[in-house]
């Protein structure tokens, strides 16, 4: 086994975590942001990796992917999302599809409900699992839009990750009170919204009384094209 290169990256504007994997000069940027392209790919080039994927955990609405931006400059690299995401993409996951990265071996998990095409990507072997916004460090993304279902995300994280060894690392997409990372077992004890019964969840989540992300408007049609020929204003 190769030695494994991580990184995990933050967006301050967003408070998106992006994550660079690395192995056998193979390299995956997990959830990156168009703004931050340039300090990604410096940092591939500065490590030596080849980068193979750009993917994305969900069809974001708070910010645009650089997949569609790291592709116009790397015409090498394929994007990943889940089919069910509609999001246009080289390649499109479906539940338990294998990714693999140098020694690596991502396992695809859908777990819908923050949006219909949400996926978490396991590595079974490192014991870490990358959850885009199902589950947020003693939170959980929001479900009041793309297809949000409160009922679908409980059950999912229940049935899929909470049955994860406990020791499992968990790294989500977003924190937005500068946790970095949790675990499956630190969740399923400490979250205070998947402690809740089902019903207590899904009226939880009905009232949240968020208010919708500031780039919605742009970020989605944008994310839905995969980034693709995305000017910002
Ligand atoms: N203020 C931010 C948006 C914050 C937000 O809605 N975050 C999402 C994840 S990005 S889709 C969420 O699900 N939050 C859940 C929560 O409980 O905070 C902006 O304007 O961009
Ligand atoms: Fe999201």
């Amino acid at each position: 086994m190769s030695k494994i290169i991580f990184r995990q990256l933050f967006d301050a504007e967003s408070s998106t975590y992006t994550y660079l994997l690395g192995s056998n000069k193979e390299a995956i940027l997990i959830d990156p942001v168009f703004e931050q392209a340039d300090r990604d790919l410096k940092l591939v080039n500065e490590l030596g990796l080849q980068l193979k994927y750009a993917i994305n955990t969900h069809c974001h609405a708070d910010h645009v992917t650089s997949t569609g931006l790291i592709k116009s400059r790397l015409p090498h690299v394929k994007s990943m999302i889940a089919k069910v995401s509609g999001a246009k993409a080289d390649i499109h996951l479906l539940e338990g599809d294998k990714i693999h990265v140098g020694d690596l071996e991502f396992k695809c998990i859908a777990t819908p409900g923050h949006t219909n095409g949400c996926m978490c990507f396991y590595l079974e072997k490192e014991g870490v699992l990358f959850t885009g916004d199902a589950i947020l460090i003693r939170g959980c993304g929001r479900t009041d839009f793309q297809q949000g279902d409160s009922g679908r995300l409980y059950d999912g994280v229940w049935q899929k990750i909470f049955t994860l060894p406990e020791e499992t690392i968990i790294y989500p997409a977003h924190d937005y009170k500068g946790n970095t990372s949790s675990t499956v077992g630190e969740e399923k004890k400490l979250n205070p919204r998947f402690t809740k019964s089902k019903q207590e969840f899904i009226d939880f989540m009905k009232n949240l009384g968020l208010a919708y992300p500031k780039k919605i408007d742009v970020s989605l049609p944008a994310n839905l094209e995969c980034g693709i020929d995305y000017k910002p204003q």
